[in-house]
């Protein structure tokens, strides 16, 4: 197969498409940055494209509920792209505020008949964090985590607790293998028990940091492995081995390899 075509959403707002284009360009894609309305005015752009991914910032400065604007504008004026889009085999990923984006707009597969599982909201303390944290990936499902399993990367976000709607919704995502990525402290076992801050910095059910549709080519995460590409990076690179790839940069290879 050719190498896979990345479109990298921008929007009024959004401030790492820039990284993230990068880290796709680095994994070896061919990446383009496309504004959402040049989308809306000509959906079948999204036919040339393999990857479509929601980066992180702050799209439509959060209004309402951080991702809701973006998210509102794809149920309103895209619904039918996106959704053939996902559903062609296709990849979908979503950083931090794209994260937010994904889940609100359904297309992270979560809902049901009583409505949606689970949504971003504010993190617990109420304030913006921002830091590296400490993280176990399931790679059971999803393909971007493929043989990944501790990992650290930074979070940026002020609306990152995963809130579940109840208990029933809780166990479709733990039961279901869709809780792709936790907080966890490397040295410690994983555990769906809330733990409490600084671990899980937000709050988040599960001690939940992504989450992946039922066929694993779906994942939303609120850490950022665009920003972790390189071993230069990571906050201790002077004084410890850093493994390379950096681990931020082998989800964006896995992303290449499901299409070789
Ligand atoms: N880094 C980000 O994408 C931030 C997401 C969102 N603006 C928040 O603060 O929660």
């Amino acid at each position: 197969m050719p190498t896979p075509r990345v479109l990298v959403l921008r929007s009024p707002g959004a401030n790492c498409d820039e990284e993230t284009e990068h880290a796709f360009h680095l994994a070896g894609a061919e990446v383009q940055r496309v504004h959402v309305n040049q989308v809306i005015e000509q959906p079948a752009l999204l036919d040339g494209y393999q990857v479509l991914c929601v980066p992180g910032g702050f799209s439509y400065g959060d209004d309402i509920a951080a991702g809701r604007v973006l998210a509102n504008l794809c149920l309103a004026r895209l619904p039918d792209a996106l959704r053939a889009f996902r559903d062609a085999g296709k990849l979908m990923l979503g950083i931090c505020n794209g994260f937010q984006v994904l889940l609100k707009t359904g297309l992270l597969g979560s809902e049901d008949d009583g409505g949606p599982l689970a949504t971003l909201t504010w993190n617990d303390h109420g304030r913006f964090e921002a830091r590296w944290t400490q993280l176990a990936a399931d790679n059971q499902r999803c393909v971007f985590l493929r043989g990944i399993d501790r990992i650290e990367l930074p979070i940026a976000h002020a609306e990152g607790k995963i809130a579940v709607r109840d208990s029933a919704a809780l166990a479709t995502l733990v039961d279901g293998g869709r809780i792709a990525m936790r907080y966890a402290p490397t040295d410690a076992p994983v555990t769906d028990t809330p733990l409490s801050f600084p671990t899980n910095p937000n709050g988040s059910a599960a001690n939940a940091a992504g989450l992946c549709d039922t066929t694993g080519r779906v994942f939303g995460l609120m850490p950022h492995p665009e920003r972790f590409v390189d071993r230069t990076q990571h906050p201790r690179w002077t004084r410890e081995a850093i493994a390379e790839p950096a681990a931020g940069l082998r989800l964006f290879q896995n992303a290449v390899d499901f299409f070789s």
